[in-house]
């Protein structure tokens, strides 16, 4: 499903990514973890296309299609969603308003029918419900003073309106609290097939007691340097990266 192969990219003459290389099947919950600065929410910008990298080499190929030369719109159409470390907040937008123009550009772009409003309200209703987002919420500016756990869910339910093929979820735990982080793991989960992928980049082995993940990969200094089972998230929780830091890749 999504291939990186020998990513180098860099930003502002800082190399970030040094000949990563990544593979996610589909169906398969691969997370990442690794120390500060090591390029994680860097590679989530990339495969999502956010301006400012510069692609030195490399490639990332989405069902074999080459990523690099899509638009970050066509890249979302073609399935990749990002649920931001620090969600956007946009002033003068309902959230509702928001959500359905992010739908119906998705599909016209697919070259599907755009829904129908009460179609469109019936799906984020239950979404809504499912993720415990109280439905005024959704009349309320995207993200304007939202907290930063209401905010992780609000990703959530975009992610589960949009069903997107390849999911990545960069640092979608931090600030949550004990309800939350289950509801929106929750959310996650029930979005698991066998025709999806995710890319969870966590912090913390607590996110993997949630959404269990297939493998587990170790990044530092813009590479994955060690590839394991779930098992290897408890080893980094026990020992830390010390044994990581500067390696060469596995
Ligand atoms: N615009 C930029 N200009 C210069 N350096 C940058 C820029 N953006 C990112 N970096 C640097 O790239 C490196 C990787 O950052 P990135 O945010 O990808 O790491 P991360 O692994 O996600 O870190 P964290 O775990 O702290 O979130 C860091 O050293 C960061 O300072």
């Amino acid at each position: 499903m999504l291939e990186i192969k020998n990513l180098i990219v860099q930003i502002e003459d800082k190399r970030i990514l040094n000949g990563l290389n990544l593979t996610v099947n589909k169906g398969e919950v691969a997370a990442i973890m690794g120390p500060n600065g090591s390029g994680k929410s860097t590679l989530s910008y990339v495969i999502a296309g956010k301006e400012d990298y510069e692609v030195l080499d490399g490639e990332i190929l989405l069902n074999g299609e080459n990523v690099l030369e899509m638009e970050p719109d066509q890249r979302a159409a073609a399935g990749v969603f990002l649920a931001f470390q620090y969600p956007l907040e946009i002033p003068g937008v309902a959230s509702m308003t928001f959500l359905k123009a992010t739908l119906n550009a998705q599909r016209k772009a697919r070259g599907e029918a755009e829904l129908t409003t009460p179609d469109f309200i019936k799906r984020v209703n239950a979404a809504a419900t499912q993720l415990e987002i109280p439905k005024d919420m959704l009349k309320r500016a995207l993200n304007v003073g939202f907290s930063g756990g209401e905010k992780k869910r609000m990703e959530i339910l975009q992610m589960a309106l949009l069903q997107p093929s390849f999911c990545i979820l960069d640092e979608t735990d931090s600030g949550l609290d004990i309800d939350a982080l289950r509801i929106v793991s929750e959310g996650v989960n029930a979005l698991r097939s066998s025709d999806r992928a995710f890319l969870v980049i966590t912090h913390y082995q607590r996110l993997l007691n949630y959404i269990v993940p297939d493998t587990v990969h170790v990044m530092s200094s813009g590479r994955i340097v060690k590839t394991g089972g779930k098992e290897l998230a408890l080893e980094l929780e026990a020992n830390g990266y010390a044994d990581y830091r500067d390696s060469e890749a596995a």
